[in-house]
């Protein structure tokens, strides 16, 4: 049986983890590929973040002449070339895939990389199966770095008529009319966008009463009325039956909704309902690893598991889905691989996100749900953006920054924004956070460029009630 002195199972940030320090390391990497091409490099890079924003600048492009006739510019879209578009694309990142496998399989000595699926058979015991080959390893250290997968919820017919995940939706061999989606959040929001600005007639289908239902209640509500103005929104809906046409070509789906039974019907289903940490491919049970009740790994804050020398990191055991925590959580393992005797842990404090859609929301620290449900004393202040001087030459009318922070030392217990580089604008409220900064001597102490965006931040630091 062939052992090695560590073995990293999943490509993603996992495969970040190798650097210098493990030259004379003899390492192993499992990856058994993502997507419908079974790429190397894990879900970011192949069917995830990089792709996914790459088409939805794309997409903002395409949404010129909306935003143009607003400010008096008549621009017409003449068309949005789908092959063009989606080859622009991967042959951007195909290459960095295939490159990055090239480079583990041939170029780096002390690598072996093993094209399978890995599960534990024992304590840091793992077969790794590849077509019908089949290799029991052990090794000193194991990083299970295996992410997660799309989920598909159990709606009868479902499986029978055939639907698109992210997995494979970007890479269609051409646009339908009509697409419906499946779900409210982050994927939803943020495909849902790129293809109605390339053409598609789009149907979302929610449960709750509100898109993007997890961000602060103003921020959702606010991005559900827009959502409303663009695309074929039904909420409070209960998916019953999914069945295809008898010519095959049409996807019927029969809902529950406030206004009893109806049907919509669709040429592209893609469901967007969550994703599941790939912990039960692992076979993570038989590994010794303890499991958290939504089925991720369970680490403590140094990354490490329940079993001496295993690590878990990024969507497979983190409570955020989300690719700058994955590579955090992989800086941590790799210090503590390193260095097992003085470990670090990884700052789950302030972790931000941003929903890449039209509008762009990014948001950072306590909804002020959370903050009411939790206890938590705020004040809040917003500001929109039709109020910023850079607002009325956007001409801006429904973005707004909210903010949430402690009435006595005024630090910030949360930010909110919805509008034209949210995930940019956020970030020196992030830092603040970080930081320590106070709402008021950072709204005061500094310079804030005039007439710039971030007067928006500013204003809204200025807005918060003594
Ligand atoms: C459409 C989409 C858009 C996204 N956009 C963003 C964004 O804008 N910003 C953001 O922060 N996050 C975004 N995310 C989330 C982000 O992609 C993930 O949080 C991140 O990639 C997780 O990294 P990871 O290393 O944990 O997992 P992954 O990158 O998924 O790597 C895990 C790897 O393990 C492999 N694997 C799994 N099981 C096994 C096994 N048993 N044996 C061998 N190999 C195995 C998988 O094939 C995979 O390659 C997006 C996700 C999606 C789907
Ligand atoms: N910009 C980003 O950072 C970004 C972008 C895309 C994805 N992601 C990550 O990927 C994760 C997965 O994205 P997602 O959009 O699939 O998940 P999500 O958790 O954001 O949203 C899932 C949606 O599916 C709905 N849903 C769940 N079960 C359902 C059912 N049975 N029937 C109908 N609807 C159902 C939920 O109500 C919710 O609206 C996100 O949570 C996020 O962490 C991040």
């Amino acid at each position: 049986m062939r052992h090695f002195d560590l073995l990293i199972i999943g490509s993603g940030s996992g495969n970040a983890i190798l650097d210098d320090r493990f030259a004379d390391w003899d390492v192993a990497i499992v990856e058994k590929g993502v997507g419908s091409t079974g790429a190397f490099g894990g879900t970011c890079l192949n069917v995830g973040c990089i792709p996914s924003k790459m088409y939805v600048h794309t997409a903002d492009v395409a949404s010129s002449p909306e935003e143009g006739t607003k400010l008096g510019v008549q621009l017409t879209l003449q068309g949005a070339s789908w092959p063009q578009i989606r080859d622009r694309i991967f042959d951007r990142i195909d290459p960095i895939s295939g490159g990055g496998w090239y480079y583990r399989a041939h170029e780096n000595e002390n690598v072996t990389l093993y094209d399978g699926t890995a599960h534990f058979t024992g304590i840091r015991e793992i077969q790794v199966r590849s077509g019908t080959d089949t290799e029991t390893v052990t090794a000193d250290r194991v990083v299970v770095a295996a992410g997660s997968r799309p989920t598909a919820p159990d709606i009868p017919g479902l499986a029978e008529v055939g639907y698109h995940t992210s997995d494979s939706v970007l890479r269609l061999d051409e646009l339908p009319e009509r697409m419906t989606v499946l779900g409210t959040g982050f994927i939803a929001a943020e495909l849902a966008h790129v293809f109605s600005a390339l053409g598609v007639t789009v149907t979302v289908i929610g449960r709750s009463g509100a898109l993007l239902r997890s961000q602060d209640t103003d921020i959702s509500r606010r991005f559900t009325e827009l959502a409303e103005q663009r695309w074929d929104v039904r909420l409070h809906r209960q998916t019953r039956l999914a069945e295809r046409d008898s010519d095959g070509t049409t996807v019927r789906l029969h809902l529950d909704g406030p206004g009893g039974p109806e049907t919509v019907e669709t040429d592209l289903l893609l469901v967007a309902t969550g994703r599941r940490p790939n912990s039960d491919l692992v076979h993570a049970h038989a590994g010794g690893l303890h499991l958290t009740e939504d089925g991720r790994i369970q680490v403590d804050a140094t990354q490490a598991t329940h079993v001496p020398g295993v690590w878990a990191l990024g969507d497979v055991s983190s409570p955020y889905q989300l690719k700058h925590v994955a590579n955090r959580e992989a800086h941590t393992v790799q210090h503590n691989v390193l260095h097992p005797d003085a470990p670090i842990s990884t700052d789950h404090s302030v972790v931000p996100h941003a929903v890449f859609s039209h509008p762009q929301i990014a948001s950072v620290g306590l909804t002020e749900q959370e903050a009411t449900r939790r206890a938590v004393p705020f004040v809040t202040a917003t500001q929109d953006y039709a109020d910023i001087a850079y607002g009325w030459a956007l001409e801006d009318t429904s973005g707004f920054a909210k903010i949430l922070a402690d009435p006595h030392t005024r630090h910030l217990l949360g930010a909110h924004i919805i509008g034209p580089q949210a995930p940019t604008l956020i970030q020196p409220l992030i830092q603040a956070m970080q930081f320590g900064l106070d709402a008021d001597t950072m709204a005061r102490g500094q310079y804030w460029i005039h007439p710039a965006m971030p007067e928006l931040v500013e204003n809204a630091l200025l807005n918060l009630p003594r």
